[in-house]
């Protein structure tokens, strides 16, 4: 089943055209890694998936609904993690979850919250504000908060960027024991990354699909059309 349709999506910031006609196709479970340089458009193409911007021209169809328009329904199949943790700082772990379980209408909440902080390694911290958490446990509870409503579809942008080697491993691991099952768009310039957690690989470049492959090749043909410099 196609969980995810682009049809020639056009996206303009004013004069700048970011997207310049992307079309993609994303099954439902797929793992699909969105690779390319500095401002190739990755962001902007996840931004149009989950909803937090409309396309200027095309579709973008998310489980056939359109995905700018706001809707409850789809808002809760969707799990976000972007490098900001988008975390309030003054409360705490649990405060934290808590506040968005609600949002979503979370059943069992409180024995959900205390299951996804056991599993992200986070429960003995659960009353700490997150403003004493390091970089690596704000982005495990972020992934944490993108799971709490058991999403069918996983978005992560650049959801390692800032963090050190073992953080990152530590990062994807979660995500691969925790995104099993669900459909996922990785966008990331660390393409060792993509290969591991992501099944397929398309790689943007100036605001168009260049490659479309499994993420396996990814690394080769990134080096045969972006090259070295632009990662
Ligand atoms: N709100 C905005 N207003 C104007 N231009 C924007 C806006 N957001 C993005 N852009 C421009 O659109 C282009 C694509 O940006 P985008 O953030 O999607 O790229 P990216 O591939 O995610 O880049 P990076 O790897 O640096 O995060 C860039 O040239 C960027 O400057």
């Amino acid at each position: 089943m196609r969980v995810i349709v682009l049809r020639d999506v056009i996206k303009k910031y004013g004069y700048f055209t970011a997207l310049k006609g992307v079309s993609l196709e994303v099954d439902a479970g797929e793992k699909l890694a969105i690779l390319g340089p500095n401002g190739a458009g990755k962001t902007t193409l996840v931004k149009l998936i989950s909803g937090q911007t409309r396309p200027t021209k095309g579709d973008v169809l998310v489980l056939n609904m359109k995905a700018w328009k706001f809707n409850a329904e789809l808002r809760r199949k969707i799990g976000f993690v972007s490098h900001n943790p988008m975390l309030y700082d003054e409360l705490t772990a649990y405060e934290n979850l808590r506040f968005y379980g609600r949002l979503y209408d979370v059943k069992d909440l409180e024995k959900r919250i205390e299951e996804i902080l056991k599993q992200v390694k986070l429960y003995e911290r659960r009353h700490a504000r997150v403003k004493t958490f390091s970089r690596g446990m704000k982005q495990r509870l972020s992934i944490a908060r993108a799971l709490l409503h058991d999403p069918e579809i996983l978005i992560l942008d650049e959801p390692t960027s800032g963090l050190d080697v073992e953080g990152r491993r530590e990062l994807i691991a979660y995500l691969k024991r925790y995104g099993e099952g669900r459909t996922i768009l990785l966008t990331t310039h660390d393409i060792s990354e993509a290969v591991s957690l992501c099944d397929r690989a398309v790689i943007l470049l100036d605001g168009k699909i260049v490659e479309d492959c499994r993420a396996s090749e990814a690394e080769e043909r990134y080096m045969r059309v972006v090259g070295l410099e632009g990662n």
